[in-house]
Order: structure tokens, then sequence, then C-alpha cells
């Protein structure tokens, strides 16, 4: 028992026939919209050929043939929506296959054309029954936004034929029907057989819309006058991108127009005005302008973009977001292109393969083709011998040669020919079929590969322009830093060979980590240095802000992080690779050593804030180690009976510095074979004498080593390491206390908090530049930690200090 189903849009008809076994009736049932089993049983032998089904299709009613021999029987549907017509009642039999509809019948095609049907479109003979058939459809209006349409050439594979195609600005294409002179709904099913290619399209050819745009781009030279600059001449010049250039009297070059000046050209403020016209929320000239720079300065893809990211709630229309807005379109455009190049060349890889696969094949088929050739020619040549035999031997009596036997070979020859023949055309079949494909495959990776590389260009193009937006980010910001006087942060990620780098530093100059539950977070500083950075690469960035301490400012510098972050090793550093502290000492030396006119002195003190006690480092614990007294005289802050040591070279500062080191206090812990137990403060006071304006400076110079913070439940301190802990993880909270209240414009600033606060208040309250170290660990184990220092480091970029002071006293 079987059955034959057809099937059409709404309403949905099924047709199941049925033939007895036993008495050979034929029944045919109409099902609606389900299909159900035919009950009686027999065999089903029902169909119809696709020539039938397209002739009757457009009457709208269906037919279903039973032929047994002599005998035609057919079940004649209609759909109540649709006319009725009479069936003829004479059919030709022939062997037929179970009833379907065409592949042209596919609802797309049924929704453009509802009056004809292309079964086989590139049928020649069809394709005239369907023109005389088909209805005159409704007049179609492809045109659009002509500035937003693509015209395209289809082109089947086997390149029978071609269309030209019209691809509408809401994504409906058509193609000209010539003969009718009309544009008609390209059908959906067809884009199976052929493909599309690109024409190339000229708006300023085809449009009037773009009057206005003909106009600008036949006077590309003239002239315009800028606020400042006066009268400058223009020419616009077409590269991949248009871009406009003005001619630069002084060295007679023509030179690209700076985005700021082009908002004054009459031409480019007319594009700006239509654009804001139609986006009137979006009120930044300047962004509009660099957009429609981007644009190739087509008004509808600026408004487009800018509706789109409207659209996505990525655009804030506030006047400073045109800069952003950019910014997210070019970051949201790099991760589209990057999954489609991803994407491309996957599919890439899987054509060659493809094609691989088949070149083999092609070769297996022409060495079977070869082999078969040989077979054939030898089977001639002896079928060839077996003739001449015959009539060498057709006078003499059958003495070598039997009759029968020659019978017998003669019929085993023209076998064997038979299939030979046979052979031969499936072999030129099958290779002519693999050739076909193999040509597909080759156009399509040649499509592909086209693809590609625009993608690449692209792709190299939005990157490049990204990573100029980001420096030029960062410049501004730094810009913006200096004049508002903030402390500057860096981060700096010690190498560690115990781990695999668990952060990321990106491209674009941030700091990107993992915050737990999939989501990732970036950090932005000053500058942030990797693991493999020098101690020279990190000197690099502070050493302009420590020379200025010669010119009387006060300036100081902080190592902040997790315990065994690489705190002392940026500060102090070892013998072989001094840290800041060494380098810096060295630089004003080299400073005051060049300005001759200016007589320099300085003086150099160190103490440790251990236990909430401020001890002297420059004296030895045997001598005596007293805890110092912090005060207040007027507005400076004074360690009392600190020793203070005068230094003339390198050498004086190394004693110093090796001293003060062998006092510290430090301890094995868990997390630190060597760790210090206590912050250090090395306090460097330079005052220099100019002996031509007769006026001193006094500046100075801190640079403190924090003790590290550290979980207790990792170090597991116990004891007076854990007395240790307590008190150095709460001075570093005081100090994000006085960081946070200094941002915030508190009416009190928390210093007395710890006595680390107050001994620092001059240097982080006043008038002092500061450099902040965030010192962080690459290890997945440290993460939490690395996310706590990060995020004071961010907290601190927050604080705003003024602008600095110089301390100049003028001599009598
Ligand atoms: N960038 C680096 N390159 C190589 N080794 C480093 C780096 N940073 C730190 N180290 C090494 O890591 C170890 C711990 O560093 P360091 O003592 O400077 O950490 P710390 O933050 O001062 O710790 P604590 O707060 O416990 O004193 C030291 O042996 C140091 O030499």
């Amino acid at each position: 028992m079987g059955a034959g189903i057809s099937r059409r849009s709404e309403p949905e008809v099924h047709v199941v026939v049925v033939q007895s076994q036993e008495n050979g009736q034929v029944d045919a049932k109409v099902v609606r919209k389900s299909y159900r089993k035919p009950e009686s049983e027999g065999e089903v032998r029902c169909g119809a050929s696709d020539d039938e089904l397209s002739s009757e299709h457009h009457l709208h009613s269906r037919y279903i043939r039973q032929p047994t021999e002599g005998h035609h029987s057919y079940s004649k549907l209609k759909s109540p929506t649709h006319r009725r017509r009479n069936i003829p009642n004479q059919l030709t039999t022939r062997a037929f296959e179970p009833l379907r509809l065409s592949s042209s019948l596919s609802s797309d095609h049924r929704e453009c054309a509802p009056d004809f049907i292309t079964p086989s479109y590139s049928d020649p003979k069809h394709q005239q029954r369907v023109k005389a058939e088909r209805p005159v459809t409704e007049e179609l209006s492809p045109v659009g936004d002509i500035a937003r349409t693509t015209f395209e050439l289809f082109r089947t594979y086997d390149g029978a034929e071609e269309y030209t195609v019209y691809m509408r600005d809401d994504g409906k294409r058509f193609y000209v029907d010539f003969e009718e002179q009309k544009w008609r709904y390209f059908p959906k099913s067809w884009e199976e057989r052929g493909y599309f290619k690109a024409i190339d399209y000229d708006p300023y050819e085809n449009s009037e819309s773009l009057a206005q745009g003909k106009q600008f781009r036949d006077t590309r030279s003239g002239e315009f006058i800028h606020p400042t600059k006066g009268k400058l001449v223009t020419y616009l010049r077409q590269e991949t991108q248009n871009v406009l250039y003005f001619l630069d009297e002084t060295s007679g070059a023509w030179l690209p127009m700076p985005l700021n000046w082009e908002r004054h050209v009459p031409n480019i403020t007319n594009l700006a005005e239509k654009v804001q016209k139609a986006c009137p929320q979006w009120k930044d000239t300047r962004a509009i302008v660099a957009l429609l720079r981007q644009c190739n300065y087509s008004v509808e893809d600026c408004v487009s973009i800018f509706t789109s990211l409207n659209d996505d709630g990525v655009l804030d229309t506030s006047e400073h977001s045109g800069r952003d807005m950019l910014r997210a379109k070019l970051e949201k455009q790099l991760v589209e292109s990057r999954y489609q190049l991803k994407r491309m060349e996957e599919r890439n890889k899987e054509l060659e393969m493809d094609n691989e696969i088949l070149q083999t094949k092609l070769q297996e088929l022409e060495m079977e083709n070869r082999r078969l050739k040989r077979d054939a020619e030898r089977h001639s040549k002896y079928q060839q011998q077996i003739v001449n035999k015959k009539h060498s031997t057709s006078g003499r009596s059958i003495f070598f040669t039997p009759r029968r036997n020659l019978h017998v070979l003669k019929e085993d020859v023209n076998t064997l020919q038979t299939k030979i023949v046979s052979l031969q055309s499936a072999a030129t079949k099958g290779m002519t079929t693999y050739r076909t494909m193999l040509d597909k495959f080759s156009s399509e990776i040649t499509k592909l590969l086209c693809a590609y590389r625009g993608q690449s260009r692209e792709i190299g193009e939005v990157r490049a322009l990204y990573q100029k937006e980001s420096l030029h980010r960062k410049l501004l910001y730094n810009e913006v830093q200096e004049l508002r006087g903030n402390i500057r942060v860096f981060c700096r990620c010690r190498y560690d060979e115990r781990g695999a780098c668990a952060l990321k530093f990106d491209a674009s100059g941030m700091i990107v980590c993992s915050t737990g539950q999939g989501r990732r977070r970036a950090y932005d500083f000053e500058k942030i240095f990797p693991p493999n950075s020098t101690q020279e690469e990190v000197f690099q960035d502070t050493k302009a802000t420590i020379t200025s301490c010669v010119d009387g400012y006060n300036v100081c510098i902080i190592a902040f992080g997790q315990t065994g972050a690489g705190k002392t090793y940026t500060m102090m550093g070892s013998r072989d690779q001094p840290g800041v502290n060494i380098r810096s000492v060295k630089e004003l030396f080299r400073i005051c050593k060049e300005r001759t006119k200016v007589k320099y002195s300085m003086k150099v003190s160190m103490v440790e804030v251990y236990n909430e006690a401020v001890f002297d480092l420059l004296v030895a614990p045997d001598d005596g180690h007293e805890k110092l007294q912090i005060i207040k005289k007027g507005k400076e802050t004074v360690v009392q009976g600190l020793t203070e040591f005068e230094i003339r070279n390198m050498d004086d500062i190394m004693m110093v510095m090796q001293e003060g080191e062998q006092n510290r206090t430090v301890a094995d812990t868990k997390m630190n074979t060597n760790s210090s137990r206590s912050h250090q403060v090395l306090m460097l006071r330079v005052e220099g004498y100019d002996r031509v304006s007769k006026t001193t400076s006094h500046g100075r110079l801190t640079l403190v080593d924090l003790a590290g913070s550290e979980r207790i439940s990792r170090s597991e301190a116990t004891g007076i390491r854990l007395v240790e802990a307590a008190s150095i993880n709460k001075s570093l909270s005081a100090l994000g206390q006085v960081f946070s209240s200094i941002r915030n414009n508190a009416l009190h600033i928390p210093y007395r908090n710890s006595k680390l606060t107050f001994l620092l208040q001059p240097s982080i309250g006043g008038d002092s530049k500061v450099c902040v170290f965030v010192n962080i660990s690459p290890l997945a184990s440290n993460l939490a930690e690395t996310i706590s220092t990060l995020e004071f480091g961010q907290n601190v970029r927050q604080v705003e200090l003024g602008q600095a002071h110089k301390h100049i006293t003028k001599v009598i």
C-alpha cells in the first residue's frame, strides 16, 4: 500500500490515490490539511509529469491519473477559491512517478507571481509557453531609495541564461523582462540555479535625487574662507574614499583637509545640514562631518548608520558623542568582519578540500577512460584478426576454426563492444558532471577569495582607525589629566615563571581580566607594563615627573599591590636591575650637573611605618630603634628626630639605601620569602640656588614602597605575622579612604587615621605631583587580589589633586 501526495498553498489539498490489488479498482481521495493513510489495500501508481503539472497549475486545479493498460482515470480537484476547467479525457500512457509539485512552486514564487509558474525556467520551449500563458503582472515599481540599491547580474551555472537583477532597498529583487519591457519579481527558487554578480553602480550618474551630489562632484575644486586661515583653495580628490584636500600655499602641495576645517566647506556644510535635517537630535556637527567622511560623503549612508546605531541603543545623541558613536560602529564592524572572515576561511577550507577530492576523482575517471579505450582498441584488433582469419580460411575446408566456435566468438566480441560503449558513455557522462561541479567550485572559490581579500583589507583599515582613535583618546586623556593635576596611575604586571598569565593585554592599551560568571572587565591606566617590561621601560614614564622636583615641585611615587606582586622589585630592584629609587636619584644628579647656573644640594632620610609606628631606617636598631613622632608645624608635617644625610654622588645614596634596606623589617611568609612587613618611605629634599635669579627652589621627592596587602586566609599568618598583616591592611585601607575622600571632595580628609597617611599628607594631599604603581600578579590563583588592586588603581585615577605648585623663595 502506498500513497501519492499533492500539496499546494492554502487551502492545502492532499490527494491519496489507491488501486485495489483484488479488483484493480482505482480510488482517489481528497484529504485536506493532513495526510491520511488510505484504508483499502492496494498499490499506488499515480503521478504526473512536470509538463502536465505546469500546464495545469495556472488553472488552479489538480488531476491524478491511474495509468492501467488502456484505461485512464483521473480525479479532478479544485481549490474553492479558484475557477474550474474541464480536463481532457484522453491522456497518453507513460511511466509515472509519484505525484509531486515542481521545485519552482516554492512559496515565495507563488507569492511573487501568483498567476504563472515556471517549473523549468531554463527550458526555452517552456518559457515560450509561460510567456504566452502568464497574465501581465501588476506594474511593479522597483525604484526605491536609489542610493541604496544594487544592480546585479544573475547568471545560471551552465551559463545559458543571464538576467539583469535589481535589488531594492527593502531587499526585494526584480529582473527585467526585456521582451515585455517590464520589471518582474525575481523568484527565490531561481537562486539555486545560478549566482549573482554585483554590477558597479555610480549613484552620481543615475540618481536625480542626488543632483546636489552631482553638482558637488562636478565642482571639485573650490575655495572657502576659513575663520582664522582666510581664503583657502580646495580640491576634492577621489581615492578609495573621497578625501577633501586643500592647497597649502606655503608648500604648494595639496594636503588632506583637517576635520575642523572641513566643517566650514560649503558643500560639506550642505551635506551635514541634510544629515542634521534627517536626524534633528544629532547636534555634533564635527561628528557628523567625521561620519560623512567615513561614509564617503553619502548622506543616506550617514543617516542610515546614525539611525541603526540609535536603534541599537549604541548612540548617545549628546553633543560629544560623535567620536564614541564612530568608535562603537567601528568596533561593531570589526567584530562582524572578524566573524565573517572566520566563516569565509572555514568555507574556503571546505571548498578546497572538496576541490581536491573532485580532482582526484577526475583523475581516476580519466585513467579509467584511458584504460577502457585501450581495452576497446585491443578488442577491435582482436575482432579484426578473427575476421581476417575467417576470410583466409573461407576457400578451404573448415579445418582450423569450426564455424560454431567462430559464431560464439563473434557474439562475445559484440557483447564486449556493447559493454565498452556503455562504459565509455558512463565515463564521459561522469566526467562531464565532475567537470561542471569542478567549475562551479572553482568559481565559488574565486568569489570567496575576492570577498576574503576585500574583508581583510577592510579589517585592516578598521583596525588601523580603531588604534588611531585609541591613541588619540589616550593623548587627549593625558592632556586633560595634566590640566586637572590628577594622580598618574601606572599598572605593572610582574613576570612570574610559576604559571601562565591569566590576564590579557589589549592592543588598545588596556588590561582585560575575567571578573567571574563569564564576565570580563577592561582596566585602563596611564600606561600598562606587561610581564616582560624592563626596569628601564618602567622608569621612562615617571622620569619626567621626577625631574620636576629639581624645579621645586613636590613629587611622590608610591608602589601599591598584593604581597609578592613586585613592589620592592619596582621601587628598589636588584643590583643588576635597579628600580625607580636608584634611577630617580641618578637622574636628579644628571640634571643638577647639567644646570651649571644653579647650585644644588640633596638631603636624604628614610623611615619605615611598622605596626603603626614610625622608625628611622638610617639608625641601626642596636643604636636604639625608637618610635618617632609626626607633628604638624604650621603647614608642614615633620618627623621629630629624623636623621638626614647629605648626598653628593651615587655612592652616597647607594650606601644610604643599603643601610635602610638592612634595617627594614622583612620576613619569610607563605606568599613571599622576603616579604616587606613595613611601609618604607625614602625622602629626598632637593634645594637649588639660582645664582642668576637669586632664588632657591625647594623640591621634595618621596618614594614609597608600601607593604603588600594580604588575605590572612591565604597567607595563614599567625602570631607576630598576623599582627603585622592586620596593621598593614589597616593602613592600606586608610590610604584608600584618603584617596576616596579627596575624590569625593569631602570636607574632612582622614589623614590621621593611620601613621602612613599622616606621614604622606604633604605628598598626596597637597600640591604635589603623584605617580602610583599598581603592582599585580599574572597568576590565575591571585586573580581576586589582582582585581581588587586594579579597582584600587581605578579609584585613585579619579582623584583630582589640583595643579602642582613650585616651591621657590627669593633670597635677599
Ligand atoms: N617584574 C619582575 N620580574 C622578575 N621578578 C620579579 C618581578 N617582580 C617581582 N619579581 C620577584 O618576585 C619576588 C617578590 O617580589 P617583591 O618582593 O618585589 O614583591 P612585593 O610586592 O614587594 O612583596 P611584599 O609586599 O610581600 O614585600 C621577588 O623575588 C622579585 O625578585
